[in-house]
């Protein structure tokens, strides 16, 4: 029995050294291509406008573009009344993060309520100095470490990766990108502006995010129900403190349905069994599934990870649409020209098990017809990736997506 216990035991070791290896290496590579390639001011990739449709009484605008979302973000901050409430998972102190906090601040001295809520695990090298706020603007951290993770309480671990802007309640914005200058011009990335009645569900998952939340001295906020209840239209929140993980649920159902085609956006793909299985599923009925991801993303170890599923994905029928030129971080997907997603959710265990998230769900055509638009927009930049290709990829390749299995299930 001890012998065998050992043999594990070895086994064990041998593959967490590898695995460590590989990493190393693939890390060191990859630092050496980004410095090779460099750095450009703006990355030239296929954009449209901000385009709108109506929902019910509200006006959706998707926006592809991150100089044109921010200078949208910046002028409802600038332009509020009453009440700002900002979520941001990254928010850098470069250019860009020194303009939302500088009209931030302007607004609460002018007498507008505003809550800020960020991540602290995602900004530990953010200076000190930005993250201080006057006392006019109630800021929220979200913790990230507490003791109780190594009593593995999912309750009471999860990032806060949510991506939420609404002011006076008219007003919201949430999808995929963080608050940084190369966002702005040198990611594509996708965020759903809402302007009416369906700003409702963005601001209460603000709301609830902060009353479940706050600590003791902090503000309570109030929790208005809604008038509405558009059924087309709703805001899921994963929230580990819940147990709640609605976004996961939301795409196997959506997955399930599909008869003609699934259009998939995403920037770190490492879908668990299930998700994989619906997608092999519908591509085995015929439907015709779609993925972009970046060929090339800011983090190697997703890539590396995400390519363990390719094989199987390209066996199935899945078509893998490699995005170049640009890092595409966006979260969406649109199935049958009926149903949509928009959201901060990725598609891998952290976002759909694991942290706070929101995801948009559209069940409108013509919002469908906005999204479908996208996808054919961003396949223009895109190049298929063969079966054929990937079956001729260097044995080392093959090694290394192998020793990484294990990691699946951390990212
Ligand atoms: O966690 P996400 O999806 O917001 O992406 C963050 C970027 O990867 C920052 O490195």
């Amino acid at each position: 029995m001890s012998t065998i216990l050992n043999i594990a035991l070895w086994f064990v070791a041998i593959w967490f050294v590898l695995i460590v290896l590989v990493t190393a290496v693939l890390m060191i590579v990859d630092t050496r291509r980004k410095r090779r390639v460099g750095d450009a001011d703006e990355v030239v990739f296929p954009r449209l406008p901000p385009i709108s449709e109506k929902l019910g009484d509200s006006t959706l605008t998707l926006y592809t573009y991150g100089r044109d979302l921010f200078d949208a973000m910046l002028a409802e901050i600038r332009g509020a009344k009453h009440e700002v409430h900002l979520e941001s998972y990254i928010w850098k102190d470069d250019a860009l993060g020194e303009q939302f906090k500088r009209e931030i601040i302007a607004a609460a001295e002018r007498g507008v309520k505003v809550h800020v809520i960020y991540d602290v695990f995602a900004n530990l090298v953010v200076k000190r100095s930005f993250k201080r706020f006057p006392p006019s603007v109630h800021v929220m951290r979200h913790p990230w470490f507490t003791p109780w993770i190594f009593v593995l309480r999912i309750r009471k671990t999860g990032r806060d990766h949510r991506k939420i802007l609404v002011v006076d309640r008219k007003v919201g914005f949430v999808g995929g990108y963080n608050i940084g200058s190369d966002y702005a011009t040198k990611w594509r990335d996708t965020h759903l502006r809402v302007e009416g009645p369906l700003t409702w569900e963005l601001n209460n998952a603000f709301v609830d995010f902060w009353n479940a939340h706050r600590k003791g001295s902090q503000p309570d906020l109030v929790d208005t129900g809604d008038i509405e209840w558009e059924p087309r239209f709703r805001a899921h929140r994963n929230a580990p403190i819940h147990l709640s993980f609605p976004i996961r649920n939301m795409y196997l159902d959506a997955i399930d349905r599909a008869s003609l085609r699934v259009s998939i956006t995403q920037a770190y793909f490492i879908p668990d069994r299930d998700v994989l299985a619906a997608l092999l599923r519908a591509a085995g009925r015929g439907v015709d599934v779609r993925v972009i991801v970046p060929e090339i993303s800011n983090h190697v170890l997703c890539d590396w990870l995400s390519r363990g599923f390719y094989s199987q994905l390209l066996r199935g029928g899945v078509k893998i649409l490699l995005f170049q030129g640009a890092m595409v971080h966006a979260k969406t997907a649109t199935i049958d020209g009926r149903w949509s997603t928009i959201g901060t959710a990725n598609i891998d265990r952290l976002s759909l098990t694991g942290n706070y998230e929101v995801n948009a769900e559209v069940v409108d055509e013509s919002v469908a017809a906005m999204m479908d638009r996208v996808f054919e927009n961003d396949c223009t930049a895109t190049r298929e990736l063969t079966l054929e290709e990937w079956s001729s990829r260097r044995h080392r390749a093959r090694f290394s997506e192998a020793v990484l299995v294990p990691l699946r299930p951390l990212l």
